[in-house]
């Protein structure tokens, strides 16, 4: 077996033992996952993991994989499970940490499949965030923080992916019952009130007869 092969099981076990809990974030480009999940860390202490952001920085490593993953990135297109699943299992071991937000993963269900034959773990619950299309490009062409794929052909490529690949994930998830979803089109601050709800734990009914 060769290094990288040992490597590998070594994240597959190590995540094993620690049964980390993973809620992932979904929804179309630009309908504030990562918005929302910085609010999330700072208010009820999950870890946050972009899936995108985790592939730009491999990118921008001067990887082996970096031609591969900024072409696919400029063609708003998937990589290959094994690429991300592998960028996710060493930040959540490398993180010492438990609790997860996975944002932009599972994006297909290759990426979904994989995920859950690799690492065995099931999500929590999976946290939709649905907005309209004209929003979400309104929100990517004001973004500003430089991303390649902002721009309007790129978007809509993005789009079309997420139609066609995205949204089958979330009815799989809806078909089990684990699908939160949120109305993304409203302000930043009301999304937020929605999400609160869907994380502050819930008393339960009887502790108010005792
Ligand atoms: N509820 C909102 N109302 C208006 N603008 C928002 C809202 N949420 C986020 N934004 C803005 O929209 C843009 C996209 O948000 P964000 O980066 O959080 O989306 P994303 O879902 O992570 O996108 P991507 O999938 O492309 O990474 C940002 O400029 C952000 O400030
Ligand atoms: N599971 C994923 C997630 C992302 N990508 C690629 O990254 C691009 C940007 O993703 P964001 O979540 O930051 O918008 C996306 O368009 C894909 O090209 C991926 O391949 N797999
Ligand atoms: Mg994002």
């Amino acid at each position: 077996m060769g290094t990288a092969d040992t490597a590998n099981k070594d994240l597959t076990f190590s995540l094993a033992e620690k049964k980390p809990k993973v809620v992932f974030v979904l929804g179309g480009p630009g309908s504030g996952k990562g918005t929302q999940c910085a609010k999330i860390v700072q208010h009820f202490g999950y870890t946050h993991l972009s899936a995108g952001d985790l592939l730009r920085a491999e990118k921008n490593s001067g990887s082996e994989n970096g031609i591969m993953i900024q072409n696919m990135m400029n063609e708003g297109k998937i990589v290959p499970s094994e690429v991300t699943i592998k960028l996710l299992q060493k930040a959540m071991v490398e993180s010492g940490k438990d609790k997860f937000l996975i944002d932009g993963f599972p994006r297909n269900e290759e990426n979904r499949a994989a995920f859950e034959a690799v690492t065995k773990i099931e999500p929590e619950f999976v946290l939709f965030f649905n907005c309209p299309e004209e929003e979400l490009e309104r929100r990517i062409l004001n973004r500003n923080q430089g991303r390649e794929d902002d721009n309007i052909e790129t978007i809509r490529k993005r789009f079309k992916v997420f139609l066609e690949s995205s949204l089958p994930v979330i009815e799989y998830y809806k078909a089990k019952g684990k699908v939160q979803e949120i109305d993304a089109a409203k302000p930043v601050e009301e999304v937020f009130e929605a999400v609160k709800v869907i994380f502050t734990p819930k008393v339960e009914e009887s502790c108010w007869c005792r």
